[in-house]
């Protein structure tokens, strides 16, 4: 399902009362969004998918309209358009030149010969540097293109300032909506750049081709310059009809199944750990080889078709060698023309049939460049998807979870968390059923207090928080948080940056210099990390990820919050899961000194001791479950928020003791 089907606005969803985002594109819809006050510069720049052609200029536009690049833009294409046709005209001289030189030799003339020589000379002399600079604009034109467009598709993908807010490269994966754009911003733009400025050339060449040595091939032979039309827009046509859909189709399942290919192999390098752990080199090889094999099959049906086509393309060129001769060679041989004359048409006749026939030999880079067209395309239309849908969210009166930033945070009884009415379901995703989390939770809690919340694994406690940190969206009510540089998010496993280990401190704000070595050494001693400092030097970048145990990583994220003077508030997923359980004292108690308030999630009854209060999620036939069947998926989550002493009176078996 597209989301545009997916998305029907002021329709109601299929088991709840909820508004789903509005569908973009259609008049009535629009006009439905005006109708609500939704402003318009959140949608009016979705459209509907247009043809390859509409797209591929859509993607030169967006090159043009570049507020960095767009004049730099136009003058590369001028000075390539300019380049092009002097060397154009020196080949149409140059086929004069050639006409008197051939004519020379066979009259004898010395004199005619020795200049015609020397006029073949002068030409090359002139064209040689013209040549050498249309190559070096023409590649200057294509860096520029490629830069620019690469420029805007990840600064929509990673939301760069200016380009967007909120997190769209994170709205993407949990969609599902485009597969691996990271291939699109890096591979098919490059491959789109490449291709199209040389098509863009090879037309241009195409029509002054065709405007000058057509009139050179009437003046000689009307017949040998209507039969060269004829016979080229035969053959384009038999090609295209032929050959090009199945090329087109060909084409994108192999990018396709690359991509798949090369996502496969990524995921065993980012998990390389748990499949050696599991010896599983044999199950990865066993799935790697079925889908090389539908690679093959894929490249192998391409093989044969394009043999067919370069059969039918050949066999077409070779026909048209005795052609020319042919129309021109009897009026020689009457003596109405010069033999001059004979190599002068085939060179006209052979540069008309090479434009003509543009279409047909270019036919496999032109399926291609389809190919990426749509690509980026589909990648565009999602990003401006993602961009509006994160603009939208925010304007009033819209469904969706609204987040709202409380007041700043202060010594007591100012809410860090207040959870109004709020109604939470999985994100929308094709093909996959929307999972409500929590019915209408309600609670807050204020500075000074730290929420524990706990429950079997995968009934939403993770979603409670991911919708804390305003990332799931999807369902009403209303939620409020400290503002966001406040807050910190400290996940089971944490981000480890590339760099060094004074940016692993500083993440995200890595390019803060004000925090100096002997602030981040303390950090690290007081998280029981200090013997690093032994190892590695704070500028040393090293490949963390895999250097660090799960452990140190975990509290390499704490000192992160050290270092942060304005975090007011932590939202811990399992953030000291992989710590013993000293450490995990010593790091919740140092987050007790330093921050107003905390919400952990975690299945260790030890944990209790750190949180005032907790939020418990459960099945309401939790207690019935022990006599009688387990509790059903489909039951609706029952979610209590009460101070911990409650909780542990309330849950002895769950309880922490000392
Ligand atoms: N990206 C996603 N898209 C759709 N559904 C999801 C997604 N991630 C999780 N879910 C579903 O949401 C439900 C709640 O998941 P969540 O991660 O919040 O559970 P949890 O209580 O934190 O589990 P655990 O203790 O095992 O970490 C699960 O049923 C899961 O299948």
């Amino acid at each position: 399902m597209s989301w545009r089907n997916r998305m029907r606005f002021g329709k109601k969803s299929r088991d709840e009362d909820l508004e789903v985002v509005p569908v973009i594109g259609k008049e009535s819809e629009q006009e439905d969004l005006l109708e609500r006050g939704v402003p318009a510069e959140t949608w009016q720049d979705v459209k509907p998918k247009s043809t390859v052609l509409g797209a591929a200029l859509m993607l030169a536009s967006m090159f043009f309209r570049d507020s960095a690049m767009g004049r730099r833009a136009i003058s590369l294409t001028v000075a390539v358009l300019v380049l092009l046709l002097l060397e154009i005209g020196a080949i149409v001289y140059y086929s004069s030149v050639q006409k008197e030189y051939m004519t020379a030799l066979q009259e004898k003339n010395i004199d005619a010969f020795y200049h015609g020589l020397w006029m073949v000379g002068a030409v090359i002399i002139f064209i040689s540097p013209i040549i050498a600079l249309h190559e070096y604009t023409s590649g200057m034109l294509k860096m520029t293109w490629r830069a620019s467009l690469t420029r805007r598709f990840a600064g929509l993908y990673l939301a760069a300032p200016g380009y967007c807010e909120g997190n769209p490269f994170y709205r993407l994966t949990l969609t599902g909506e485009i597969d691996n754009p990271d291939q699109r911003i890096c591979q098919d733009v490059h491959e789109f750049v490449g291709i199209a400025v040389h098509l863009a050339q090879d037309i241009v060449r195409t029509v002054l081709n065709i405007a000058s040595f057509a009139a050179i091939l009437y003046s000689i032979s009307p017949a040998a310059c209507y039969g060269v039309l004829v016979y080229s827009i035969v053959g384009t046509i038999v090609a295209t009809k032929g050959f090009g859909p199945w090329l087109g189709f060909y084409q994108l399942q192999r990018v396709k199944q690359e991509a798949g290919l090369r996502y496969d192999l990524i995921r065993v390098r980012e998990n390389a750990e748990s499949v050696a752990f599991f010896e599983g080199g044999e199950a990865e090889w066993s799935k790697f080889n079925t889908l090389f094999s539908g690679l093959l099959q894929t490249v192998y049906k391409s093989v044969l078709v394009t043999s067919g086509f370069g059969m039918f393309n050949r066999s077409f060129h070779w026909a048209t060698f005795a052609v020319a001769p042919l129309l021109v060679g009897p009026a020689y041989l009457r003596g109405e023309v010069q033999f001059g004359v004979i190599s002068q048409a085939s060179m006209a006749f052979n540069i008309i049939l090479g434009a003509m026939t543009l279409i047909m030999d270019k036919l496999e880079s032109l399926t291609d460049v389809g190919v990426r067209v749509r690509r980026l395309e589909d990648l565009e239309l999602s990003l401006r998807k993602c961009r509006n849908e994160m603009q939208m969210s925010s304007a009033a009166g819209l469904a969706g979870v609204q987040c709202i930033a409380s007041a700043e945070p202060g010594p007591s009884d100012t809410a860090m968390l207040r959870f109004c009415k709020v109604t939470l379901r999985t994100p929308p995703r094709a093909g996959i059923l929307q999972q409500t989390l929590c019915h209408d939770l309600s609670f807050e809690l204020v500075s000074n207090q730290s929420l524990l919340i706990v429950g079997e694994s995968g009934i939403g406690k993770s979603s409670l928080l991911r919708a804390a940190a305003g990332l799931w969206t999807d369902g009403r009510g209303t939620l409020q948080l400290c503002k966001r540089q406040h807050v910190f998010f400290m996940p089971q496993k944490p981000y480890m940056f590339l760099g060094s280990l004074r940016d692993q401190l500083l993440y995200p704000h890595v390019e803060e210099s004000f925090v100096s070595n002997s602030d981040l050494e303390k950090a690290l001693r007081q998280v029981n990390l200090g013997h690093l400092l032994e190892q590695h030097s704070l500028s040393e970048s090293k490949e963390w990820a895999s250097l660090l145990s799960l452990g140190q990583q975990q509290r390499i994220n704490f000192a992160r919050v050290l270092l942060r003077s304005d975090v007011r508030m932590a939202l811990i997923d399992e953030g000291t899961s992989a710590c013993d359980p000293a450490n995990e004292a010593v790091l919740y108690e140092l987050l007790q000194q330093r921050l107003c308030s905390y919400v952990s999630i975690g299945h260790r009854p030890a944990l209790q001791r750190f949180h005032s209060h907790a939020l418990w999620l459960h099945k309401p036939s939790l207690e019935s479950a022990a006599s009688a069947c387990s509790p059903s998926a489909s039951d609706p989550t029952e979610i209590e928020f009460m101070p911990m002493a409650e909780f542990q009176a309330k849950n002895p078996a769950l309880a922490y003791r000392e």
